[in-house]
């Protein structure tokens, strides 16, 4: 076997249906497996399956939440190599990738594209591949999560973030490296592998995979009426110039705040402070355009 591609039916609103129909006559006569998953988590289970098999090409055909979930199955081996199919709602790491725009180079690429070594970002026992984060992008992630059915790409997180901005209080959150210690009250933090979050938006812009660390990028605790202006900047990584955002390389953090907030990772919920959060250099092959 070539490839084996994971696909999640539920992804992207029911896009990811449609566009795995128009993928099928570009793989064909060849040696390529398409499985599909039955329900959140089983996507790690089918990669888990093939997580040792040397050079094998892992595809993830969904949004980043599958791609996250893909991942999670193939470390820590990093024995194959992985690509997608952007099919969700975010699409936020194939943003970093180079794809070409048209279906057929894309799927191409992601089987046969050049590979490179990416790091992921880890918290306790979950991989990372863009972006995770306390605060208020973890409410907007949560409240995404549930609406995705009403809306598609950007436009679900950016009404997320109208939802919840009038209501958001900044809290109290305590960031740890190399032993020292800052305090802040915190409107959010994201620590970035890669650049985008939220359907395109620029939030840690000089993040790179490359490098074997992470841009932490912290928004002290702003009044409600200041985050719409925040927000038209980061579409263009502007907004880091502003006086209430810090942005500081970090390889290893921890983050500890009220204990019923919530952090995400890639966009997905997956657990509360406080956490660690640690580069993993160089763990993973993916297949990228040039
Ligand atoms: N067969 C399935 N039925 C229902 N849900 C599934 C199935 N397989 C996987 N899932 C869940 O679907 C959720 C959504 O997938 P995914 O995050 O890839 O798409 P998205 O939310 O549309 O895109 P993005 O994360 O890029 O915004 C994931 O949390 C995953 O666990």
């Amino acid at each position: 076997m070539a490839a084996r591609i994971i696909f999640n039916p539920a992804a992207g609103n029911g896009k990811a249906v449609k566009i795995l129909e128009s993928v099928k006559p570009y793989l064909r006569d060849q040696d390529i497996e398409i499985v599909t998953t039955k329900g959140p988590g089983h996507a790690t289970e089918l990669a888990r399956e093939v997580a040792n098999e040397k050079d094998l090409t892992v595809i993830s055909l969904g949004g980043d939440g599958t791609h996250h979930e893909v991942i999670n199955g193939l470390m820590p081996m990093g024995k194959t190599i992985f690509g997608v199919i952007p099919a969700g709602t975010g699409n936020d790491f194939v943003r970093v990738l180079h794809y070409p725009a048209s279906l057929e180079q894309m799927v191409h690429t992601a089987l046969y594209g050049p590979n490179r070594w990416f790091d992921l970002g880890a918290i306790d026992d979950q991989y990372f591949l863009t972006v995770a984060g306390a605060g208020f992008d973890a409410e907007v992630a949560g409240w995404a999560n549930k609406h995705k059915k009403q809306g598609n790409g950007t436009w679900v997180f950016i009404r997320g973030i109208l939802y919840n901005a009038l209501g958001y209080r900044p809290q109290p959150m305590t960031v740890t490296i190399d032993g020292h210690s800052t305090t802040q009250n915190t409107f959010m933090i994201a620590m970035g592998n890669t650049q985008y979050i939220a359907g395109g938006m620029n939030i840690c812009p000089q993040a790179d995979p490359h490098d074997g660390q992470f841009e932490i990028m912290w928004v002290e605790g702003i009044k409600p009426w200041q985050i719409l202006p925040l927000l038209t900047r980061v579409f263009r990584g502007t907004h880091v110039k502003r006086s209430v955002v810090k942005t500081f390389p970090a390889r290893e953090l921890t983050v500890e705040g009220p204990s019923g907030l919530w952090v995400h990772a890639d966009g997905e919920l997956i657990g509360h402070l406080p956490v660690h959060v640690k580069t993993i250099p160089k763990a993973i092959r993916v297949h990228m355009g040039i």
